[in-house]
């Protein structure tokens, strides 16, 4: 099976001038899950992402225990108690994206959660699963049975997979992916998107495969996948539910991990997430 190399080429297809007549909310509402009480940063992390990859509407269901610091570093992003559980489900039925798992940890609630999420996305709307929504769902892999969304997308790095798929991380080639991905997707609406430092995207659907050319070591810190999940989400808001938009994050996240590289020893996640306006701004005129 053939894996197609990708690189900007698709960031400058996806990524055009805004339309001056245009306001947030044609640039995607957007309900980020995760953040325990120790995990914050991570969740903080997808904010800042998303905000600065130009999500239009962004809120943060997380633990208290966040709400100033979230305030403090992504003043644009909205805060909601995740432990309100009523409320947090009303917003979710209002969101075109919701992205979930970064930091929520594996607790008995956010199991609960993650299964009321699976049960109540609906077919307008796009779900991306990355970190402990993928180990919860490694447990209990009949939730994924629940999900009417749209799109999915699930974004593990290749212990996540392992743990979810099954299969051992020298043996995550093309095949047995997409055999799992029937499996778990009868539907085949996924895209996986396998972290490495070769990422891989595999598109259900049409049953191909991709490799990210971009990206460096310089980003192996923590975070980092915590700020593709908010990329992700912010691109699949704006630019609509497709591969393409999903193929065009995921080179931003590394193109901008490579333009920092330049002259940096190591990239902060953070740092990928302030070069992104920049970078947006680049390929929309190109
Ligand atoms: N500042 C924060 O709050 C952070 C919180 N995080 C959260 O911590 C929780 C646990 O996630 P982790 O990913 O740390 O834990 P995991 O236990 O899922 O995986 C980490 C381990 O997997 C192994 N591994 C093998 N191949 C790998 C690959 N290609 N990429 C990455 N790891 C590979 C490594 O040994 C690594 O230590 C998640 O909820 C996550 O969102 C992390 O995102 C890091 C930052
Ligand atoms: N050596 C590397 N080369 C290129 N990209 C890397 C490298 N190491 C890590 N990355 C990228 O960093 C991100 C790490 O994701 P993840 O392990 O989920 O981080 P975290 O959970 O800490 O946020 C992925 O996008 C991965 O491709
Ligand atoms: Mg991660």
């Amino acid at each position: 099976m053939e894996t197609e190399e990708f690189g900007s080429e698709i960031a400058r297809r996806v990524i055009r001038p805004r339309p001056s007549q245009s306001h947030k909310g044609n640039y995607g509402r957007l309900l980020l899950i995760g953040g325990s009480e120790n995990f914050g940063g991570a969740i903080m992390m997808a904010a800042e992402a998303a905000v600065s990859s130009g999500a239009g509407l962004t809120s943060v269901a997380t633990d208290p225990a966040n709400l100033t610091a979230l305030h403090a570093r992504v003043p644009e992003a909205m805060f909601m108690d995740i432990h309100e559980q009523a409320r947090v489900l009303d917003l979710l039925k209002k969101q075109d994206v919701i992205l979930c798992g970064p930091g929520l940890g594996n607790s008995p609630y956010a199991l609960e959660l993650l299964t009321k999420l699976c049960q109540l996305a609906t077919p307008s709307q796009s779900l991306v699963l990355d970190a402990s929504a993928l180990d919860l769902l490694a447990q209990q892999p009949d939730l994924l049975s629940l999900i009417k969304a749209k799109q999915v997308v699930l974004t593990p790095h290749q212990m996540e997979w392992q743990r979810l798929s099954g299969i051992k991380i020298p043996d995550q080639e093309n095949v047995r992916n997409f055999q799992v991905l029937r499996q778990l997707f009868p539907k085949r609406n996924v895209i996986l998107v396998l972290k490495s430092n070769h990422t891989h995207v595999y598109d259900a659907t049409q049953e191909r495969a991709y490799l990210n050319a971009a990206g460096n070591p310089g980003m192996a810190t923590g975070g980092m996948g915590d700020t593709l999940a908010g990329i992700i989400a912010a691109f699949l808001g704006q630019f609509g539910p497709s591969l393409d938009a999903v193929l065009a994050a995921v080179h931003c996240h590394s193109a901008a991990g490579d333009l920092l590289y330049q002259d940096k020893y190591l990239v902060r996640p953070t740092e990928v997430s302030a070069m992104m306006p920049k970078l947006m701004k680049r390929y929309s005129n190109e």
